[in-house]
């Protein structure tokens, strides 16, 4: 289906609503899909697609999607392990994946990579642990992912990752403590100075006039003591955390780290650990496909989209356009409306009060239109939607009064009226940019074009008593129904078809009116007279 004038601004609207409500950026490209389409089957297919898509956006919470994360499979490099290729073409391709050392002789690394691997080198096989790393590190979003995989789909693949993911947690820990060694020795360090520094300070050494003479040797007897004791905790710390017991620390005062026993010690352990855990990764990518999970979050956010349309309702594609409770998307809270042109009602004039809502169901026959032809279900409790190739809209034209505008807007109904194929023409109070007898002149001829090319048409207009003049056209009025207790409009929304709308003017004169005396009130009367169905 084809837009021209202003519906291509509703079709915007709309796709931006159902985005916003959606409040996921995957919902945009998913709304990518629905392009406005003019073949019934087509639209039955994706509404047929579309409610499955539903029925599995139904069994999670937004929440749940929005909580959803991407995992971040980010390239880094390895320092500890370098690639053995065997010829140049190898060496080559290892080097552009720049995870590593590639060198074609053993050099002393903890992790040397040439043994079976005998097809090309992959990343995988290089460094698989920037693909599970990220899961580690984002687990709360694997289990979710996992219970919405069972829950939506019924399957359980990212559960037996997860299983396996968290096997190797624990070596991760590890891996990831000696990475940050230094940091943690050093913050025992400064600890273990402070508490020296305090202990000392209570250390009370009481000597003999002979105990004078050995008072150097003494004092640092009773002072290696304490640094000795101390020493000794904080080494006992760092077995409790690295499981390896090394004199990292030098006795003396203020103490210090023997950084090249510490990095002795960070190789030692690395050696131990990274190659498990190196090992441990190398299996789970061997097994599953991780940048795939990606995938699958990109899918399960874009239900978001399926959740904002579960609400509405899948129209029947009929012969007509029939609308049950209408929404206006646009408008908070709007009151429902029901609509309808059919086969024998193609053309319909809308009339009634200022601000009663008739551009506002102008909007909404847009919506509902627009929708039904991407596929999708409708802003309505129930609604039938015949297929269109165009959809015309011509809104009013604010300060539009004038030969220029006047000339575009013929010029844009000529266009409509003339091109070929089933079309449905929404038209704003034409009479707005030319005199009212012109315009109800044109207004006649355009609407029995309209009529006899077979088109569907809904136009706003104050001239409904002189339209209604047309055997072919039905006349629906939304009106005001009355004041309030502080005579403002009360507005029924809902046109009453077949009759035209009361229009604005005649309940201004009633207020005033009710809300007049004497002579003035008589001059109301007399005004009042003038509108044949006025209320008393
Ligand atoms: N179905 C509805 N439910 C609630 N509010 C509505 C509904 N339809 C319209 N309105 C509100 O009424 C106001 C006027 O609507 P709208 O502009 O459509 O009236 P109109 O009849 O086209 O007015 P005018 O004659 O001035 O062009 C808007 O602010 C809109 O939000």
């Amino acid at each position: 289906m084809k837009l021209r004038g202003d519906a291509r601004e509703i079709y915007g609207k709309v796709v931006n609503y159902l985005k916003t409500e959606a409040k996921v950026r995957e919902a945009e490209e998913e709304l990518k899909k629905f392009d406005l389409v003019s073949d019934r089957e087509e639209i039955l297919k994706r509404q047929k697609v579309v409610k499955e898509l539903i029925e599995k956006a139904q069994k999670v919470s937004f929440e749940d999607l929005t909580k959803l994360s991407y995992f971040e499979f980010k390239k880094r490099f390895f320092e500890d392990r370098c690639y053995i290729a065997k010829d140049e073409d190898e060496y080559e391709k290892a080097l552009k994946i720049g995870v590593c050392e590639v060198r074609f002789s053993p050099a002393p690394f903890t992790l040397l990579l040439n043994y079976d691997i005998e097809a090309e080198p992959k990343i995988e096989h290089l460094a698989p642990e920037i693909f599970v790393v990220p899961l580690l590190q984002n687990l709360h979003s694997l289990k979710l992912l996992s219970e919405m995989e069972k829950k939506v789909d019924g399957k359980e693949e990212v559960a037996k990752i997860l299983e396996e993911v968290e096997r190797v947690k624990e070596l991760y820990e590890r891996v990831k403590e000696v990475e940050e060694m230094e940091t943690a020795v050093h913050e025992i360090l400064v600890q273990l100075n402070e508490r020296i520094e305090e202990r000392l300070e209570n250390v009370k050494i009481i000597l003999s006039g002979k105990e004078v003479l050995s008072l150097a040797e003494r004092a640092f007897e009773k002072i290696r003591d304490v640094i000795e004791e101390e020493v000794k905790a904080a080494e006992e710390k760092i077995y409790e955390k690295f499981g390896i017991y090394e004199n990292v620390f030098t006795i003396s005062y203020p103490i210090e780290v023997n950084e090249e026993k510490l990095r002795e010690l960070k190789k030692k352990l690395e050696e131990r650990h990274a190659i498990d855990f190196y090992f441990a990764c190398r299996r789970i990518v061997e097994k599953y496909d991780l940048k795939g999970l990606n995938e699958k979050i990109k899918k399960y956010r874009s239900l978001a989209l399926y959740k904002v349309l579960q609400d509405f309702a899948f129209p029947e594609i009929g012969e007509g356009l029939r609308i049950f409770k209408g929404k206006n998307l646009f408008i908070d809270n709007p009151q429902p409306i029901d609509y309808y042109l059919d086969e024998r009602n193609r053309i319909a004039i809308l009339t009634g009060a200022n601000s009663g809502g008739k551009t506002s169901l102008l909007e909404l026959v847009c919506q509902i239109v627009i929708l039904a032809h991407m596929g999708l279900p409708v802003n309505a409790e129930r609604a039938e939607v015949r297929v269109f190739d165009e959809l015309f809209f011509f809104k009013r034209k604010k300060m539009s009064y004038g030969s220029g505008a006047f000339e575009n807007t013929i010029k844009s109904f000529a266009r409509a009226i003339s091109s070929k194929g089933r079309k449905l023409i929404l038209v704003d109070e034409f009479e707005a940019i030319t005199e009212p007898g012109a315009a109800v002149k044109i207004l006649k001829k355009i609407l029995e074009l309209i009529h006899s090319a077979g088109d569907y048409a809904i136009v706003v207009s104050h001239l409904g008593e002189e339209l209604s003049k047309l055997d072919f056209v039905r006349v629906d009025g939304i009106e005001a129904v009355g004041l309030d207790e502080n005579f403002r409009l009360i507005v029924n929304r809902q046109p009453i078809f077949g009759k035209i709308g009361r229009s604005t003017p005649e309940l201004i004169v009633e207020k005033l009116r009710r809300t007049s005396k004497g002579r003035e009130k008589e001059v109301y009367e007399k005004i009042a007279e003038a509108f044949y169905d006025i209320r008393r």
